[in-house]
C-alpha cells in the first residue's frame, strides 16, 4: 500500500497538472470530482488533500464545496485558486468578485514564514521581501481570512494570495503552483506532499513492474488477451508490460485504417517481430474505415466513426481467435495503452467537471455491450511515468521516445471529409517532414530537431491555390507544417524550427509530391489552438 495524496477536482482545465507535480516527488496520488462521498474519502485514507481550481465562483455556485470529511480527516489540506477560495468560504472567511481580474504573468510576495513558501524566492527586494514569479488565472479574490489563518502571500491587486493554518496543516494559494509558469510551483507542491502531509516518496517505477505484473495474472488468470498495438508509446509498452506478466496468453491486434504514416504497418511489423516477442496479428481494415468515412466531414463525427470502427475490429478478431483453434479459447479481454490523461480529458474516472474538447477514440467511445473486459494496465499512469515504465522493461530508446501519433491517425489530420487520395499525398509530405527532422540537427545541443520537438506533422488542407512550376500554372492542393513542445500536451509552444530546416522540407514537399504547390507553417500555441487540427 503506497501512501496516497487525494486530488479533488473542481473542474480546472490544469487539474491533471497538479497530479503530474505529485507523481514527480514520487507520491501516488488520485484525482476524483469534487462531489465524492464522506465514505469515499475515508475509505481512501489520504495522507494529504489537495483542492483544485474552477471556472466556478464560489458565491454563485453554492454546491461546489468540499466534502465535510476534507475537513474532518484531520490531514493537511492544500487549496489552490478555487480551491482556496472554497477553503476560505467553508472555513469562515469571504470571497468577493473583483473587477481587476489578474491572468498570466504575476509577481507574489511572500509574507511570514511558513513550512510551504520558506526559503523559496525567485528574488528578493531591496526591502529584503522574498518575491514568486507564479501563473495566476482568476476574477474572485479572498477579501477576509478565516479564522486561525494568517496572511501568507500578497500581490498589490490581491492582497490575500495566499493563507495558512499551519496548525491544521492548511494552505491555501491564489496563484497555480502546478504549471511550469509557476516558477517554485513544483517545489511547493512537493513540500506540501513530502513535509507537511508526510507522504511516503515510495512511488517508484522499477517496484512498479512487479506489482503491475501481479495485478495483471490476478485479473486474467487462464483466460487470453487482444491488445490494441498501434506502434505508439503507450500500447507498445502495455504489450511489453502484458506479454511479461501471462505470455502467450496474449495476442496483439494491429489495425491499419487506411490512415496510418507511410511505411508505418510494415515498420510496427519489423519493430514487434523483433523485439517484443509477441504474437502479433496485422488487421487490414483501410477499405472499412474509408467506407463508413466517406462523406462525413465534422470532427467529432468523425472520432466517433473510427472509435466504432477500432471496437467491430477487436471484437471480430477476438472472434476469430476462438475458432482458429491451436488451443485457443477465444480473447475475453481487450487490452488498450489507455493512459490517466486519456481517461481524464474524456471524462472516464467520472471527473468529469471540465468541457469536452475533444473525444479520444479509446475512451467514453466504447460501446455498452463491447462483449470483452477492459485490460488497461497504464490507466493511472502519465506519458512521462509509461516511458520509464518501457525503458526498465528493456523496449528500445527509439520506441519509447517516438512522438505520440493519435489513435484516429490522418483522419484527424486531414481537415473535413477524408479521402483515400487526400491520404496518399499527406502521407507523403508528412515523411518528408519527419526525415528532414530527423536528419536536422541543433549546433548547439547536437540533437535533432526530432529530438527537441514533442510532436511534429502535416495537416492537410482540402483547399486549392494557385502556383507557377516549370513556367506552368499549377492549381494544387495546400499543406501545413505543425511542430510543438511541450512537457505535457495540456499546453504546447510552437517549435522555433531553423528557417533552413523550414526551407528544405517545404522545397522538398512541393517538388516531390506532386498534387501539392504550398507549404505553411502553424505558429499558433495552445491554448487558443489545439496540437491538432481536429
Ligand atoms: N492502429 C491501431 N491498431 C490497434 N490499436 C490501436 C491503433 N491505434 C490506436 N490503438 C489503440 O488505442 C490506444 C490509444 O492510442 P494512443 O495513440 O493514445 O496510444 P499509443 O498509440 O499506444 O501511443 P502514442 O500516444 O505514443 O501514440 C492505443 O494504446 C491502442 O491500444
Ligand atoms: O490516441 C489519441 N486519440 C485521439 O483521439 C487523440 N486526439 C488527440 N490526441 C493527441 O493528444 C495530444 C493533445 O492533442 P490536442 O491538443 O489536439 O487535443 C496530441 O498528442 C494529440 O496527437 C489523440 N490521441
Ligand atoms: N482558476 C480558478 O480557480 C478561478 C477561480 C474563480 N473562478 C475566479 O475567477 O477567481
Ligand atoms: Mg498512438
Amino acid at each position: 500500500m503506497h501512501d496516497k495524496i487525494l486530488i479533488l477536482d473542481f473542474g480546472s482545465q490544469v487539474t491533471q497538472l497538479i497530479a503530474r507535480r505529485v507523481r514527480e516527488a514520487h507520491v501516488y496520488c488520485e484525482i476524483h470530482p469534487n462531489d465524492v462521498s464522506d465514505d469515499f474519502i475515508r475509505a481512501f485514507a489520504p495522507k494529504g488533500v489537495i483542492l483544485s481550481g474552477s471556472h466556478a465562483s464560489t458565491y454563485e455556485d453554492h454546491q461546489l464545496r468540499a466534502p465535510q470529511a476534507v475537513w474532518d480527516l484531520g490531514v493537511p489540506v492544500l487549496g489552490i485558486c478555487y480551491g482556496m477560495q472554497t477553503m476560505a468560504v467553508q472555513l469562515g472567511g469571504a470571497v468577493q468578485w473583483s473587477d481587476h481580474r489578474e491572468f498570466g504573468y504575476a509577481e507574489v510576495r511572500a509574507h511570514g514564514h511558513t513550512k510551504l513558501l520558506e526559503g523559496i524566492q525567485d528574488f528578493g527586494t531591496p526591502e529584503g521581501h522574498g518575491m514568486l514569479k507564479v501563473w495566476m488565472s482568476h476574477g474572485d479574490k479572498v477579501t477576509t481570512l478565516p479564522p486561525g489563518f494568517k496572511l501568507m502571500a500578497s500581490t498589490p491587486s490581491c492582497p490575500i494570495a495566499g493563507m495558512a493554518d499551519e496548525a491544521r496543516g492548511y494552505y491555501a494559494v491564489q496563484f497555480h503552483p502546478e504549471v511550469t509558469h509557476t516558477l517554485q510551483g513544483k517545489a511547493m507542491l512537493e513540500r506540501f506532499v513530502l513535509q507537511v502531509a508526510k507522504a511516503q516518496p515510495d512511488w517508484v517505477m522499477r517496484d512498479h513492474i512487479a506489482e503491475a505484473v501481479a495485478k495483471i495474472r490476478e485479473q486474467v488468470g487462464d483466460e487470453e488477451v487482444i491488445l490494441g498495438l498501434s506502434g505508439g508509446v503507450d500500447s507498445s509498452v502495455a504489450a511489453a508490460l502484458i506479454h511479461r506478466a501471462i505470455g502467450d496468453q496474449l495476442t496483439c491486434v494491429f489495425v491499419d485504417h487506411g490512415l496510418l504514416r507511410l511505411d508505418e504497418g510494415k515498420m510496427v511489423m519489423e519493430m514487434f517481430a523483433g523485439k517484443l516477442h509477441a504474437r502479433v496479428i496485422h488487421v487490414d481494415a483501410s477499405a472499412q474505415f474509408l467506407g463508413q468515412l466517406a462523406g462525413v466531414s465534422d470532427p467529432e463525427q468523425k472520432r466517433k466513426i473510427i472509435g466504432r470502427e477500432f471496437v467491430e475490429v477487436f471484437k471480430a478478431e477476438a472472434a476469430k481467435l476462438k475458432a482458429g483453434g491451436a488451443g485457443h479459447k477465444g480473447a475475453t479481454f481487450l487490452a488498450q495503452g489507455t493512459i490517466y490523461p486519456d481517461v481524464i480529458e474524456s471524462g472516464g474516472a467520472k471527473t468529469k467537471k471540465a468541457v469536452t474538447i475533444k473525444s479520444h477514440h479509446n475512451v467514453g467511445g466504447l460501446p455498452e455491450q463491447l462483449g470483452l473486459k477492459l485490460l488497461e494496465p497504464l490507466r493511472d499512469l502519465f506519458k512521462d511515468e509509461v516511458r520509464e515504465l518501457g525503458v526498465a522493461l528493456g523496449l528500445p530508446p527509439e520506441m519509447v521516445y517516438r512522438h505520440p501519433f493519435p489513435g484516429p491517425g490522418l483522419g484527424v489530420r486531414i481537415l473535413g471529409e477524408v479521402k483515400k487520395e487526400y491520404a496518399d499525398l499527406l502521407r507523403r509530405a508528412d515523411a518528408i517532414f519527419i526525415d528532414e527532422l530527423r536528419a536536422w540537427k541543433d549546433e548547439a545541443t547536437g540533437k535533432s530537431w526530432y529530438d527537441l520537438t514533442s510532436q511534429a506533422f502535416t495537416v492537410f488542407l482540402p483547399v486549392k491555390s494557385v502556383g507557377v512550376m516549370g513556367d506552368g500554372r499549377t492549381y494544387d492542393y495546400v499543406v501545413a507544417l505543425r511542430a510543438v513542445q511541450t512537457s505535457d500536451f495540456m499546453t504546447a509552444d510552437w517549435a522555433e524550427l531553423p528557417y533552413g530546416l523550414l526551407k528544405k522540407v517545404s522545397g522538398r514537399i512541393i517538388n516531390e509530391v506532386r498534387g501539392i504547390n504550398r507549404v505553411t507553417y502553424d505558429v499558433s500555441s495552445k491554448p487558443p489552438a489545439t496540437i491538432e487540427w481536429e
